[in-house]
């Protein structure tokens, strides 16, 4: 079984601060929207596709005990949360999208005459909680996608060795996980020799997270570090790298944790096929290119600290983008739950 970051059931929601990870195990009651916002800025909860879910969750949170004098008033209120949410981290596009089909969702009910205030307020919620499991249905399809495509290049008794980046598994989704779901569906096919997966500076969600994930399950693995990329690639033949994203654009520039564009451009040079893995809502057709993606820049003492302890001198100028944006002419794939396109394949898959 893999880990369950995420626990809802009926109005209570509680996820596994990331915070505290690895070395406490600790779920923590999100009781309302305010609860969600901070969660997500702080990043107890981090990950695009598991950010949209507890976002929307705590909004089912905060509905389901209330009473509305109107469908009206109750379509506002909807509104306004789902907007505040969305200014909680700008990088990952999944909240956004949700928020604009759940306020689309909210008019519908709200016009529709045939519907009473109950019935919107039930259906609205359960719209939500079904994000729950179409997440995992749709990590589970990447990653046998995934498998098969980047299998296709090997001999079939291959066993490949695989890198990674960021943590992209049950703890960024509601389960499985997409670009870490390639790697399990490629472990539960008894194709994986090894997966190397990097430390992730400044936050570590490598060295802390995926490890987590990747010992739970029993994955073998190689812990790196992000500056060591060239020379593993240089040495120990990796057979593909795959990664997450935050945000797709039209073109297939894809917005991803800081340090996967440097990837791209080493395994570039060193013939790899290089992947990215991510559901349909993690897609943007509004904008047309990478140079529209807004990249969130955190605080310095993320890179200065871990957790308490400070590594850099004190009174050092800081630089730290969470994310950056690696250009579309060195993706080999994007693996969606739909199947694999080439980059300039997306917009017909979109339209279509
Ligand atoms: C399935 S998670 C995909 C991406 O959100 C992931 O690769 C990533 O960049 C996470 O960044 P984070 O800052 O930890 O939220």
């Amino acid at each position: 079984m893999t880990l369950q970051a995420i626990k809802y059931q009926n109005g209570d929601l509680e996820i596994l601060d990331q915070l505290l990870l690895p070395h406490n195990s600790k779920y923590i009651s999100i009781k309302s929207v305010n609860d969600g916002w901070n969660a997500i800025k702080t990043m107890q909860v981090r990950g695009a596709p598991a950010i949209a879910i507890v976002g929307c969750l705590s909004l089912c949170v905060e509905l389901k005990p209330q009473s509305f004098q109107s469908k009206t008033a109750l379509r506002e209120e909807i509104e306004a949360k789902l907007n505040y949410l969305i200014t909680s981290r700008p990088t990952a596009v999944n909240m956004k999208l949700a928020a604009e089909d759940l306020i689309t969702l909210a008019i519908k009910l709200e016009t529709n005459n045939s519907i009473n205030i109950n019935d919107m307020k039930e259906k609205f919620i359960s719209a939500i909680e079904k994000m729950l499991e179409k997440d995992i249905a749709d990590n589970q399809a990447i990653g046998d996608h995934g498998a098969k495509d980047i299998l296709r290049g090997f001999p079939e008794d291959s066993k490949l060795r695989m890198l990674t980046h960021c943590n992209t598994g049950s703890l960024a989704t509601a389960g499985y996980g997409t670009a870490l779901g390639v790697i399990r569906s490629l472990h539960a096919a008894n194709k994986l020799e090894n997966v190397y997966f990097t430390e992730t500076r400044p936050y570590n969600q490598g060295a802390r997270l995926t490890a987590y994930e990747l010992i739970h399950d029993k994955i073998p693995h190689t812990l790196v570090g992000d500056s060591m990329v060239a020379a593993l690639m240089n040495t120990k033949s990796i057979s593909a790298v795959v990664v997450g994203a935050d945000r797709v654009a039209i073109n297939g520039d894809t917005a991803n944790k800081i340090g996967t564009y440097q990837i791209a451009v080493t395994a570039n040079h060193h013939k790899v096929p290089f992947y990215i893995a991510a559901p349909f809502t993690s897609i943007d057709k509004k904008i047309p290119d990478g140079t529209h993606i807004v990249i969130e820049e955190r605080p310095a003492t993320e890179m200065t600290h871990i957790g308490n302890l400070q590594l850099a001198a004190s009174g050092v100028n800081c630089w730290n983008p969470a994310f950056d944006v690696t250009p579309a002419s060195l993706i080999t794939g994007i693996i969606t739950e739909r199947g694999v396109f080439r980059p300039e394949e997306l917009q017909n898959v979109v339209d279509s």
